[in-house]
């Protein structure tokens, strides 16, 4: 079997290795060529996985017609900013019967959609039928160590996600299916900012119950606007939950938890994103988040502090005392 992975950054390069164990060949479109040269013939990723051996049957190309010629899977793993545009240049190559997997955890600033909802919103419908949305707790780095990662695949088509789940099936990563295509997207996008929260709680030096209170609030706000959406507030204390706070807020390897860290030292947003390489999509879907409070009047206090510490200046100190002074009440009641 042959599958295809668009996207050769960190996440992109992991799951091709995780492919890799079932497919005899995984192409790997990238739009680095030394990158692409350097997986080819050293067979690692020296930009994005420094020190990880990569299967030889990871195939990188600069081509996307090449990369998805007679392709049984596609999984589309650029930045969720990127996926409209790689999308529609990919169009002509796309296989027509085979899944389409979007690994990508954001919601797009303009239009305010979900990943699945902008391939959707981007392709002809023949092809909405195999469009599928993997999330849940999986640092890449640890993915492609090969060390246990289980995740989260969801589709509006059972035998879509089923057929995914099975393809990616190893000793070493396990995936569980849903039908909750929004609250899956809706907890792989907005755990990111409340990373970055989490992270600027640990610059300031807050400690642990500063850290379980906004991954506890952080969970009640995203399931407040997941289910506002139609999602499932299950879903949102399983993998693409509560599992993927927990890792982000708390674990080192994190990008958006180390945004949110310089932000709490005080530092500019522009600055600390100069010195990245990596992508923290929390970064734009704080900015997506204040429009979806604004436009669904869902409250969603931690978020809206995040983008105002990050786009409007504001004093990561002054948005704790802000938190923490809002008006008391239940812990069962709304907002
Ligand atoms: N790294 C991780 O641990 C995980 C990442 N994800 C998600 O996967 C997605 C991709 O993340 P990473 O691979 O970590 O990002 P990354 O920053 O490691 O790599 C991004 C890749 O996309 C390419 N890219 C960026 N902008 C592009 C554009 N405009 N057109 C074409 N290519 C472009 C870059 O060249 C790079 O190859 C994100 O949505 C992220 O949230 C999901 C789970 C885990
Ligand atoms: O989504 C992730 C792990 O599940 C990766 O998180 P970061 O983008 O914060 O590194």
């Amino acid at each position: 079997m042959r599958s295809s992975v668009i996207g050769s950054g960190s996440f992109g390069t992991a799951l091709a290795n995780s492919l890799a164990v079932n497919c005899e060949e995984v192409r790997l479109w990238g739009r680095d060529a030394a990158l692409a040269e350097a997986i080819n013939t050293r067979h690692e990723n020296a930009t994005y996985l420094p020190g990880i051996p990569l299967s030889p049957r990871v195939l990188a190309t600069l081509s996307l017609e090449e990369a998805l010629e007679g392709s049984e899977l596609v999984v589309l793993a650029t930045p969720s900013h990127a996926t409209r545009d790689i999308v529609s240049r990919a169009l002509p190559s796309l296989p027509r019967h085979a899944p389409l997997l979007t690994v990508a955890k954001g919601i797009e600033n303009e239009s305010l959609l979900t990943m699945t909802e902008l391939l959707e919103d981007c392709l002809p419908e023949e092809f909405h039928p195999y469009i599928a949305v993997l999330s849940g707790p999986s640092f890449a780095r640890e993915l492609a160590m090969r060390s246990p990662t289980v995740v989260t695949i969801a589709s509006h088509w059972e035998k879509v996600a089923v057929r995914c789940q099975k393809v990616l099936q190893t000793e070493t990563f396990r995936s569980y299916t849903s039908n909750d295509v929004v609250g899956v997207q809706y907890g792989g996008a907005l755990k990111n900012v409340i990373a970055i929260a989490a992270g600027i709680a640990d610059g300031l030096g807050m400690g642990h119950n500063a850290r379980a209170a906004i991954i506890t609030r952080g969970l009640a706000e995203i399931t407040r606007l997941a289910v506002r959406k139609g999602g499932n507030p299950l879903t949102l204390s399983g993998l693409s939950g509560m599992g993927d706070l927990v890792l982000t807020c708390t674990g080192e390897l994190s990008r958006n938890r180390r945004v949110g860290m310089e932000l709490g030292k005080g530092r500019q947003l522009a600055d600390v994103l100069a010195e990245m390489k990596q992508v923290a999509e929390g970064v734009k879907t704080a900015k997506s988040a204040r429009d979806l409070s604004v436009k669904t009047g869902v409250e969603l206090p931690i978020c809206q502090q995040v983008y105002a510490i990050a786009y409007e200046g504001k004093g990561a100190k002054q948005a704790v005392v802000e938190l923490m002074t809002r008006q008391p009440k239940s812990e069962l009641s709304g907002p």
